[in-house]
């Protein structure tokens, strides 16, 4: 499954984080919706969910993303991740450390790194056991209250690392604004509110995607 899901991720463009609806709720079909729309990898970030509620939801997106031939995410726990047989486990810098995850989850799990500055940024493109990592916040956002932003000048910085390592931008992008961090020289991108609050979460995944696939 590891080198699937390696090549998957290569290809990857978009990729959301949604928390579970208020309990599930219209779950379903917005992640039908959206990945549909051309989500590539959906991660469930619900901060303090019990882990039996996590992993319930999770069971959820897991139909969602096997039906779609999608990415499943799980955030910041590596016994959740293993529990739902997830795809890949996203570590923040305060999350486990990667070769403690590495020694619960082993090589097929892909492992996903958050960078918030330039040095953390250039460890995460040559780190052992990791596959992919995030640089944001691009602009402040509600999501992630208290998160200083370090702006575009990070995603321009990580560009210039010609890392062949995949990466994503995060933090405040939506439609209105995805041309200048394409312009900056990121190529992915994760989002949350720009699908979780849209009005037709469908239609915005289908544009981004789109967009992100000429770029
Ligand atoms: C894909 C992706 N990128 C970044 C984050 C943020 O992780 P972290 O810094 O650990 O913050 P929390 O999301 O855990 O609050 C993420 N979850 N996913
Ligand atoms: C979960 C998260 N992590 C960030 C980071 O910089 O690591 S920014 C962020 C929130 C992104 O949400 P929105 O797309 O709604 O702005
Ligand atoms: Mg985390």
């Amino acid at each position: 499954m590891s080198d699937t899901a390696r090549a998957e991720l290569a290809d990857a463009r978009l990729y959301l984080c949604t928390d579970a609806r208020r309990r599930q709720g219209d779950l379903p079909e917005f992640l039908d919706a959206v990945l549909a729309g051309g989500v590539d990898i959906v991660q469930l970030r619900d901060k303090g969910m019990e882990a039996a509620e996590e992993l319930a939801c999770l069971e959820v997106l897991a139909e969602a993303c096997a039906r779609h031939g999608r990415l499943l995410a799980v955030n910041d726990r590596a016994d959740v991740a293993h529990a739902a047989g997830a795809d890949v486990l996203h570590l923040g810098q305060g999350d486990l450390p990667v070769p403690a995850a590495r020694a619960i989850l082993g090589e097929d799990v892909l492992i996903g790194r958050s960078t918030h500055a330039e040095d953390e940024a250039a460890a995460a493109a040559v780190q052992d056991g990791v596959d992919y990592f995030c640089t944001g916040p691009c602009w402040p956002t509600p999501t992630k209250p208290g998160r200083p932003a370090p702006g575009l000048d990070l995603v321009r910085y990580t560009a210039a690392l010609g890392t062949e390592r995949p990466w994503f931008a995060i933090g405040g992008i939506d439609l209105g604004n995805l041309d200048e961090v394409l312009a900056a020289g990121a190529r992915r991108v994760v989002v949350v509110r720009a699908l979780t609050e849209a009005d037709d979460p469908g239609a915005a995944a289908a544009e981004f995607a789109r967009r992100l696939r000429q770029s």
